[in-house]
């Protein structure tokens, strides 16, 4: 969505990291295509049944491995899950440099070569106050082989949970396309306040990692009508990467 105010990269916690609008509107058609062919069977959309019982209003499709019951399996219902593309990984990369080393590379640009040669040092993931160096070293170092494409209708939205089925320490990329959701952003203690809440529209980067990494996060609302009407999408599509650290 078009704002009159413009919209800067911020820091909302040590590790989390805005980056508005970085992805640009051929990147996000390019993504949205990619979105709708993931959706489709087999191993495409669908509610994720949660061990309670309930289903999840948000409807996901499953890259590289799938999310449910709070692991990670190579199969959905028997049927492989389908391949985490080289290119969401360049992607990954991008994004991570981008958040965490501003006057990085852009999206779609693929991280320098030789970034990824930095790498002597330790940790998986980039900390707070990480300087470009380390940033773009955490960025190289970045291997995404999970995404989970979620699809939010009106009504849908997703509970306060944290990400914390990955073995590796690694960011979590999130990129949204279509109407704006409204993200709360926690703290890794509890569910309870304090918290940001972020809307997040079309285009935008959300980074999560270091310290952050375990915080608490979901979507209170989607607001209808908000997607830029470029795009042709009704709707929310949310993209994470993960990296799962599983062999
Ligand atoms: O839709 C979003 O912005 C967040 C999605 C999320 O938290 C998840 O898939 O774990
Ligand atoms: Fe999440």
């Amino acid at each position: 969505m078009d704002s009159l105010l413009p919209r800067e990269r911020v820091e909302v916690a040590p590790g989390a990291v805005l980056v508005p609008g970085w992805l640009d509107p051929d990147r996000q058609h390019e993504l949205l295509a990619a979105c709708r062919a993931w959706a489709r069977p087999p191993a495409g959309l669908r509610r994720t049944r949660l061990p309670g019982g309930g289903v999840m209003s948000v409807r996901t499709v499953c890259l590289g491995w799938h999310w449910q019951d709070y692991r990670y399996s190579r199969t959905v219902d028997g049927v492989p899950v389908k391949p985490f593309p080289a290119w969401l990984a360049d992607l990954g990369r991008a994004a991570v440099l981008a958040a965490y080393s501003p006057g990085g590379a852009g999206a779609g640009r693929t991280a320098e070569p030789g970034q990824g040669a930095n790498g002597a040092d330790s940790g998986g993931a980039a900390g707070p106050g990480s300087g470009d160096g380390e940033g773009g070293a955490a960025a190289g170092r970045y291997r995404p082989d999970i995404a989970l494409v979620n699809f939010y209708d009106d009504n849908a939205r997703m509970g306060l949970h944290q990400d914390k089925d990955e073995r590796s320490p690694a960011p979590v990329v999130s990129l949204s396309l279509g109407d704006t959701g409204l993200f709360r952003f926690g703290n890794t203690e509890s569910r309870r306040r304090p918290w940001t809440d972020i809307p997040l529209e079309s285009g935008d980067l959300f980074v999560f990692g270091g310290p952050s990494r375990l915080a608490y996060h979901g979507v209170t609302r989607v607001l209808p009508g908000t997607a830029p009407v470029w795009l042709g999408l009704r709707g929310r599509l949310n993209i994470t990467l993960r990296e799962s650290g599983l062999p």
